[in-house]
């Protein structure tokens, strides 16, 4: 039975069920439920801090998890990420009062106030600024009102939070983050189990960023049609009973439809249709 850490609270936790559901996985039904067996699927879901799952994944007692980039990084614990899953993407950055610094250099001599003190202390040290770390649980943004520290590194997704507390980024980002799968450094890529439950998430990925977009088109106008929808093979392509009217069928990226449709509408392409992909296994 594979055994997966899976977030219990916080940002990552509810997509990550909504993911984990989509690719067919049975989730708990309630949020105090520590721990549940999907027999069918013959996984078995633990679910726990999203800061402790790189270390019990590192342990070697579970196979793989579900966590964050920047708290595998923070951790300092023996996992890699093995498959990126495109939500609770953020960005990692240092944050002061507007005027007080105007880059990481300037930090020497201040006390910075972070949740995530291994990355910041790494990135002090690999740029050689000497500054004082604090520990904060969280709402780390009040600390400079409230004089704990003078400079803050945190996450940061739409800057609301900086905003309301009066601070500005500093620098460039420390680091991209996003959800990620992750599994202990080094262990056997080929297991048929991981590869079976990548591929699922895999598939709900692509399922969620494309749509299949069908379309008629006159066979002279073929292969700039082609062109425009190359599929992720090849397109299908089938006769018409009108003569010299083929139908083609290609997945596209659903960003991009729009465009696509408009152009194929140019070169005289009609009946153009995008219908929503519910489950895939490329
Ligand atoms: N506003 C946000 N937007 C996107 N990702 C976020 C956001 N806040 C936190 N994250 C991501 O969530 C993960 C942290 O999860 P964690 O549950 O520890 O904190 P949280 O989401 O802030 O929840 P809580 O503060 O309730 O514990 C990190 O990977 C972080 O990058
Ligand atoms: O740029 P924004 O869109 O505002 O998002 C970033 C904020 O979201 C998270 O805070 P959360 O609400 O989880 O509180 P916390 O600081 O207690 O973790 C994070 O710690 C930032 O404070
Ligand atoms: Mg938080």
């Amino acid at each position: 039975m594979l055994r997966i850490a899976v977030p219990n609270k916080g940002s990552l936790s509810g997509p990550a069920a909504e993911m984990l559901h989509e690719a067919g996985y049975q989730q708990r039904r309630e949020s105090k439920e520590l721990r549940i067996v999907d027999p069918v699927n013959e996984v078995e879901f633990f679910y726990l801090r999203p800061r402790d799952i790189a270390i019990y994944v590192a342990s070697g007692q579970l196979d793989i998890g579900i966590t964050g980039r920047d708290l595998l990084i923070d951790s300092g614990a023996d996992a890699e990420e093995i498959l990126p899953l495109g939500f609770a993407r953020s960005t990692f950055r240092y944050a002061a009062k507007p005027g007080t610094i105007t880059g990481p250099a300037d930090l020497t001599g201040m006390t910075v106030a972070t949740s995530y003190e291994g990355i910041v202390a790494a990135h002090l040290a690999e740029h050689g600024i000497d500054a004082s770390v604090v520990h904060l649980d969280g709402a780390v943004e009040t600390a400079i009102q409230l004089g704990v520290a003078q400079v803050i590194a945190d996450v940061v997704e739409t800057g609301t939070s900086l905003r309301n507390a009066g601070l500005e980024v500093v620098g460039e980002p420390i680091m991209q983050s996003e959800a990620v799968v992750i599994r202990r450094t080094g262990t056997d890529g080929e297991d048929p189990k991981v590869q079976q439950f990548l591929r699922r998430l895999q598939g709900v990925l692509v399922a969620r960023t494309y749509v299949m977009m069908d379309y008629d088109c006159r066979v002279e106008q073929l292969e700039k049609a082609v062109a425009l929808t190359p599929g992720l093979e090849s397109p299908t392509v089938s006769p018409l009973h009108n003569e010299g009217w083929v139908a083609v069928r290609a997945m596209v990226p659903s960003k991009e439809a729009q465009r696509i449709m408009d152009d194929l509408y140019d070169i005289g392409a009609r009946a153009i249709l995008t219908t929503a992909i519910h489950a895939c296994r490329l």
